[in-house]
């Protein structure tokens, strides 16, 4: 058997904050990405990926000069080594002044915005804000592992482990009780607090995992595995989950998509319809609501505009989605058209020119051909949210060739104790 290779440390003062949730230093030449470090403090840092010329990855393993900002890793499985609250060393204020000064670097390097502009969002002047609720158990949907001998827990940072002791994310009452349960060793749980408090667990069967090759690219590869459809058995609950937004409910399939954080969905809506109120005096007539999940912001405009909104166009890739916004909207008829595909196919034939889009894309972002063909439609206001900043920021910066300013940007602190940020952006014609 080959001996592991020899690990090799640096000791490295870290001074900003990254988009992937670690901190900025250089050493030997190159940029240094540190997870576990924050920026000002020295640390000795252990690399863990030295394959690029330009920059390397490590982890903090000693800390030299610790930030005042720095406290006891507040999530017992985060500490045993699961990737879900990398942020959970750093105090969660002076965790969201970082993701804060994040989204205003990609605004500036990625987006190519003006310092006016950036400097007069609520972004630059107000920080990322805080959503109702706590910086714990804010979570209602989660996903867990299970190992092979059947219990649940979540997925280890680096490699396939699974990490028993329990996260501070979900609920409370959540997940606290199911280490003495067991399920089909290597299943996958969808587990999702409805809104009246009853939980519904479905295990999705076990997918035949890549065990060799590069760490990243094998993560990678099973993510994409684990997105596949495959066999699932509702093991708790009901197949699908009430949600409540305003005075509307979906009933949304639990292994489906719905926002994390209970205060998220009414949150972005209200943004979404006082960003629709600030910019369009009389009111939009027709709406699309593209990557529109179940239709969240289609219900929040409908809402908000009853007697003005016309026709609202739903797109998104998930039937499950669909059929459950089919059934929310049921008794708004005609006012709402539902359209399953790739946005970027879709787009070009829903008809009716619209007043307002509103964009919500997975991490990947919404992209060239996405952003030409909403501009092409000529809306007199675009609410773009996104959920990675550097490819948030890049749309931003497509929609700004495009013939669109950005009149308004906002930050959410979705996802507590993590580096994930949401934001949500005003777009306007020139
Ligand atoms: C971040 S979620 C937003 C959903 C919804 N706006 C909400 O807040 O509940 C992104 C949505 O985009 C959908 N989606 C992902 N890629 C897509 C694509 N290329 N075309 C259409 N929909 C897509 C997913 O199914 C998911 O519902």
């Amino acid at each position: 058997m080959t001996p592991p290779a020899p690990t090799r440390r640096v000791e490295v003062t870290v001074d900003r904050p990254a988009n992937g949730g670690e901190a900025v230093g250089r050493a030997d030449g190159r940029v240094l990405f540190v997870r576990g470090a924050i920026p000002g403090e020295r640390v000795v840092a252990e690399i863990t990926d030295d394959r690029h010329d330009s920059y390397w990855r490590a982890e903090a393993v000693e800390i030299l000069d610790e930030s005042p900002h720095r406290v006891p890793v507040v999530c017992p499985a985060a500490a045993g080594g699961a990737g879900c609250c990398d942020l959970g060393h750093i105090e969660p204020g002076h965790a969201r002044d970082l993701k804060q000064a994040v989204l205003l670097d990609v605004l500036s390097r990625i987006g190519h915005l003006d310092e006016a502009t950036i400097a007069g969002t609520d972004l630059a002047t107000r920080g990322v804000d805080r959503l109702p609720g706590t910086d714990t158990g804010w979570r209602i949907r989660t996903r867990l592992a299970v190992d092979g001998r059947g219990r649940a827990g979540q997925h280890a940072f680096r490699g396939s482990a699974v990490i028993h002791d329990v996260c501070v994310q979900p609920a409370p009452g959540m997940v606290d009780d199911l280490a003495g349960r067991r399920f089909t060793p290597h299943a996958e749980l969808a587990v999702v607090l409805d809104a009246d408090g009853t939980r519904h667990i479905t295990e999705l069967a076990p997918v035949a995992e890549v065990r060799h090759g590069d760490a990243r690219r094998r993560a990678q590869q099973n993510r994409r595995r684990r997105s596949r459809p495959r066999a699932q058995v509702v093991v708790e609950g009901a197949e699908s989950a009430v949600h409540r937004v305003g005075d509307r409910s979906w009933d949304i399939p639990v292994t489906g998509f719905w926002q994390a954080h209970r205060a998220a969905p009414q949150t972005y809506a209200d943004t979404v319809v006082g960003f629709v109120r600030d910019h369009l005096g009389t009111g939009p007539r027709v709406a699309w609501d593209l990557y529109g999940g179940a239709g969240v912001f289609a219900g929040a405009l409908l809402d908000h505009h009853r007697t003005g909104l016309e026709e609202v166009h739903i797109v998104d890739s998930d039937a499950g989605a669909l059929a459950a916004a089919a059934r929310t909207f049921d008794a708004d008829g005609d006012r709402v058209v539902t359209h399953q595909g790739e946005v970027a196919a879709r787009v070009h034939d829903l008809g009716a020119a619209p007043d307002v889009v509103v964009l919500d894309p997975p991490r990947t972002g919404a992209g060239e051909r996405v952003v030409e063909a909403i501009a092409a439609a000529e809306p007199a206001v675009v609410a773009h949210v996104g959920c990675d900043a550097a490819r948030f920021a890049r749309d931003l910066g497509l929609f700004a060739r495009a013939g669109y300013r950005v009149a308004q940007v906002r930050g959410f602190d979705a996802f507590p104790l993590t580096h994930h940020v949401e934001a949500i952006a005003c777009l306007v014609p020139v």
